[in-house]
Order: structure tokens, then C-alpha cells, then sequence
């Protein structure tokens, strides 16, 4: 039997939220050195409060397989719906902390928000249980911060273990980066 978790999601979300927040204004701010040392001990305050709640691997809220990027610090933070059996459409709107240079999201951060949002479609509609082979990323144009663009995504095919998938990021109709990713079904057992 499981049992059910002793967290409220919702709550989780508001508090991963207020992370985001914390992470994108540190990247906007330049405090004094007092001021800096003031912050630094709160931080360290709250992370102190936080270890409290420490849990096991498989009662973590930032691992409910449900809840997807929304309470995963690390994560970018996406809205999708499968649109098909093999295809997916949503939206994504990346802040100041996933900015490389000159208003352009960071080139490490793309293929994160692809092998995440291809690997939970793929966990959803595709073969759960697999891991990603590899992960293709072409930037076709800049991807700016601060504006609502368009992700999708589509199931190619799936061989045996095998499931191959694509995706875009786009702005209107420019396309800002694709990506064509293998992800393998691990096998019963398999580490
Ligand atoms: C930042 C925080 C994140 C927090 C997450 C929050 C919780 C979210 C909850 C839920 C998540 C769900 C969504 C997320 C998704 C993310 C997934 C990942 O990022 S996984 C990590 C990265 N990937 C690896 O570390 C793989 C390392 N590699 C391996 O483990 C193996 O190489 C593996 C499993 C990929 C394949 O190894 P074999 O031994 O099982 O199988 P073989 O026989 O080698 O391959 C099977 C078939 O695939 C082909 N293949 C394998 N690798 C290939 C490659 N690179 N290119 C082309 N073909 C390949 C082979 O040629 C073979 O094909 P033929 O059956 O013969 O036709």
C-alpha cells in the first residue's frame, strides 16, 4: 500500500515560486557588503528551517513525477498540454536567472527545459521509465527572456525501447531553437 503524501502541493508551488523570485532578483541586484552579509545569514535561516522537513528519496516534493517542473527549483517553470497522443503545445516565458548575455536565455538552459519537457512527454505519452540517449539542440535564433514563446513538441516514432522526439521553441513564428532527442526505456532492474 502507499501511502498518501504528507505535503500540499499547492503550497510547495507557492514556495518554489517565491525560490524563482529570490533567484531572478539576485540576478538583477548589486547590495553593499553589509547589506550582502545580512542576506546571507537570512538565507542561511531559512535554509536551516527547510532542513527540518528533510525526506526520504520518494517522499520529496521537488520529485512528484505529477507536478513536473512546478517544484523543481532547478527547473524551468512551463505550461504544456498534450495536444495528441504524439504531440504537445505550450508556452514558456524565461527570467533575468536564465539569461546568458544581452537579453538571450543562456545556451545550458535550452537543453534543459528540451530534456525536460520532451522526457515528461515522453514519460507520459511515449514509454515511462526512460532516459534520455541523446539530446540535439540547434539555436536558430536568439530566444529572449521576458516574453511568452511558444514550446511544442512530437512523438516521431518508437522502436522497440526506443521513443524519438522533437522539439521547438519559438517566438510568433520565428523559430529560436528545435531539438530531436532519443530517450530509451530502461529495462526491468536496469540502474
Ligand atoms: C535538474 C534536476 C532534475 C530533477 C528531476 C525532477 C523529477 C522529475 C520526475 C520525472 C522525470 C521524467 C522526465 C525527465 C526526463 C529526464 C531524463 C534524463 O535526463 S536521464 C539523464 C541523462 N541520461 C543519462 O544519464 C543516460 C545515460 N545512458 C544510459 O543510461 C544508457 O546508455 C541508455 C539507458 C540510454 C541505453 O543503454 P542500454 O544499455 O539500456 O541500451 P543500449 O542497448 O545501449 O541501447 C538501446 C538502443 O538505443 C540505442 N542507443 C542508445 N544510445 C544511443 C545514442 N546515444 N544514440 C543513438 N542510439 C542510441 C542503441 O543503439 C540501441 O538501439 P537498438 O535496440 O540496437 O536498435
Amino acid at each position: 500500500m502507499t501511502e498518501a503524501p504528507a505535503y500540499d502541493t499547492t503550497s510547495f508551488v507557492d514556495l518554489i515560486d517565491a525560490f524563482r523570485d529570490l533567484q531572478e532578483t539576485l540576478c538583477l541586484v548589486a547590495p553593499p557588503p553589509a547589506a550582502t552579509l545580512e542576506l546571507t545569514a537570512a538565507v542561511a535561516d531559512v535554509t536551516k528551517r527547510l532542513k527540518e522537513f528533510e525526506a526520504p528519496e520518494g517522499h520529496r516534493v521537488a520529485r512528484d513525477r505529477e507536478m513536473g517542473s512546478d517544484v523543481h527549483p532547478m527547473l524551468v517553470k512551463y505550461e504544456a498540454t498534450d495536444t495528441s497522443d504524439t504531440s504537445l503545445a505550450g508556452t514558456v516565458t524565461f527570467n533575468h536567472a536564465h539569461m546568458g548575455g544581452g537579453g538571450a536565455v543562456h545556451g545550458g538552459v535550452i537543453p534543459m527545459l528540451f530534456d525536460d519537457l520532451l522526457g515528461m512527454f515522453v514519460s507520459r505519452r511515449g514509454q515511462p521509465n526512460s532516459r534520455t540517449a541523446f539530446l540535439n539542440v540547434n539555436y536558430r535564433s536568439v530566444t529572449p527572456v521576458l516574453r511568452a514563446l511558444r514550446v511544442d513538441a512530437r512523438i516521431e516514432k518508437i522502436e522497440g525501447r526506443k521513443t524519438f522526439v522533437t522539439g521547438t521553441i519559438s517566438d510568433g513564428y520565428l523559430v529560436c531553437a528545435e531539438a530531436e532527442a532519443l530517450f530509451v526505456r530502461l529495462l526491468p532492474g536496469q540502474p
